[in-house]
């Protein structure tokens, strides 16, 4: 395995990273693990196990190998609109660095437009975008936040997520019901106290 600098989409600075192996060199490394968890691999209900996992976790990851520009597609409409936009409860899935387990949540992206609104469906898209990479929470907002006033020039953008990690619930310290909540405010969601406050205000409201 080659050790080669590869520029990770969407993320500012180039990263020194590896190839990606394809599914079925992948898959070989699934296989091992089984082995080193004590199991047979060639028993009837793991057989097909390496490739499947192997396949899953890249899909789980593909957020590496996405470009912004690429997922909005030209999905931006000029708009003299100054309100605010909301999308709450966008579904959270992603992976937690520490441990590969699932951070499991949900998002609330807000922006003030400033000339032009983006395609609804594109901000979903963004977070799934940054979802699916290996995270903690805190960076995953933060990039939502940023990736959303990058991409819209907006006045301000608001991201506020709440997730549970299944290393906190499966494992370690074992507590089933804390959440974890994180906000990043930039532009005028962090110099304005009102726009903030609306944003919280929409985001509590169940409908
Ligand atoms: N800040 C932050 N911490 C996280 C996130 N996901 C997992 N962690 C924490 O990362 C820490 C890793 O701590 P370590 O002591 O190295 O790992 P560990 O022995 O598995 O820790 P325990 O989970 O306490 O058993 C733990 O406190 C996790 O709860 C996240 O998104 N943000
Ligand atoms: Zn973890």
């Amino acid at each position: 395995m080659t050790k080669t600098v590869t520029k990770i989409a969407g993320g500012k600075e180039p990263v020194e990273a590896h190839e990606p192996m394809s599914a079925d060199e992948l898959a070989e490394h699934y296989r091992l693990m089984l082995e080193g968890l004590g199991e047979d691999p060639g028993r009837e209900g793991l057989q097909g196990t390496p490739l499947r996992a192997a396949k899953a976790m890249q899909y789980l990851t593909s957020g590496y190998h996405q470009s912004l520009e690429e997922l909005v597609n030209g999905a931006l409409f000029a708009s003299d609109s100054d309100e605010m936009v909301l999308v709450k409860d966008i579904e959270l899935y992603s992976l937690c660095e520490h441990h590969l387990l699932p951070i499991i949540g949900k998002c609330h992206v807000a922006y003030i437009p400033d000339g032009k609104v983006i395609g609804l469906s594109k901000i979903a898209r963004i977070v799934d975008m940054f979802a699916r990479r290996l995270q903690i929470q805190e960076s995953l907002t933060r990039e939502i936040a940023q990736a959303v006033m990058d991409v819209t020039g907006a006045r301000g953008v608001g991201v506020v997520a709440e997730a549970r990690h299944m290393c906190m619930m499966m494992r370690g310290v074992e507590k089933q019901n804390s959440a974890m909540l994180t906000s990043v405010m930039l532009g005028n969601f962090r110099d304005d106290a009102r726009t903030r406050s609306e944003f919280l205000e929409l985001i509590r409201r169940s409908h």
